[in-house]
């Protein structure tokens, strides 16, 4: 198998009873770009996006991170360079300061600022309760937290779906930073504008199956958004 920077996906099937929820899937996710994962509701998008740090695991097929199995990687230490943000945030602690060293205990106060700041949270949020955020400042305390790891690979599961436009753009100009330091981007979205914005390279599912892949400027799907 020859080296292939990024992700590999090699005939990937799951199944669940008699469904088929991602069906023979091979494609490639290249490493520094941003990818995005498009389709009808109940393509396989989550499905995918969900193999990729482990949370399933193909139930034929493989996956291979910089042509190494993810099946021969230690799962949390695979979390730890795959990062996901998903579509509802999940807060794990009381405090935000408390939150973004989830990952990362020896977090800094400086460091916690700095990435308050990347998400556009004033300052004095580090020591606000987690119950009392909104939705947006929840999902970008949720992406301070991921990005406080400092992953290759981010996740992005729909993280803009039914979000104010600042969390919106915070989400949009992180993802650009990440690829623009050199780390990898996979979004699935329905947001097809945000889509043709940010991704270089796009998978189209349908039913499970890869039924188109490329530039976005080359794509149907994008067009008849
Ligand atoms: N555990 C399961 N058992 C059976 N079917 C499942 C299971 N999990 C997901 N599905 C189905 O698999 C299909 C793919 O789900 P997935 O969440 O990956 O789709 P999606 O493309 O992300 O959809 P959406 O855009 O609506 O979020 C859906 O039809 C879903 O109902």
């Amino acid at each position: 198998m020859s080296t292939v920077p990024g992700f590999l996906l090699d005939r990937v099937t799951v199944t669940r009873g008699p469904t088929r929820l991602l069906d023979g899937v091979c494609a490639r996710l290249p490493a520094g770009a941003c990818t995005a994962v498009v389709g009808p509701s109940g393509a396989g998008k989550s499905t995918l996006l969900r193999l990729l740090n482990r949370l399933e695991d193909p139930s034929t097929g493989q996956i291979l991170l910089n042509s190494t199995p993810l099946a021969e990687l230690e799962v949390l230490a695979l979390r730890r360079r795959v990062g996901l943000v998903a579509q509802q945030p999940v807060l794990l602690t009381n405090h935000v300061a408390e939150e973004l060293r989830v990952g990362r205990a020896e977090l800094t106060e400086h460091r916690i600022q700095h990435l308050l700041d990347l998400v556009g949270l004033p300052a004095r949020f580090a020591q606000r309760r987690t119950s009392g955020l909104s939705g947006g400042e929840a999902q970008r305390v949720c992406l301070a937290r991921t990005l406080a790891v400092e992953p290759e690979v981010l996740l992005l599961d729909e993280p803009t779906a039914a979000l104010d436009a600042v969390t919106t753009a915070v989400i949009t100009e992180a993802a650009r930073n990440h690829t623009a330091a050199g780390g990898t981007v996979i979004l699935v979205s329905h947001d097809l504008p945000l889509v043709r914005g940010i991704a270089e390279h796009v998978l189209v599912l349908h039913h499970g199956r890869l039924v188109a892949h490329g530039h976005p400027d080359h794509i149907d799907y994008l067009e008849a958004g």
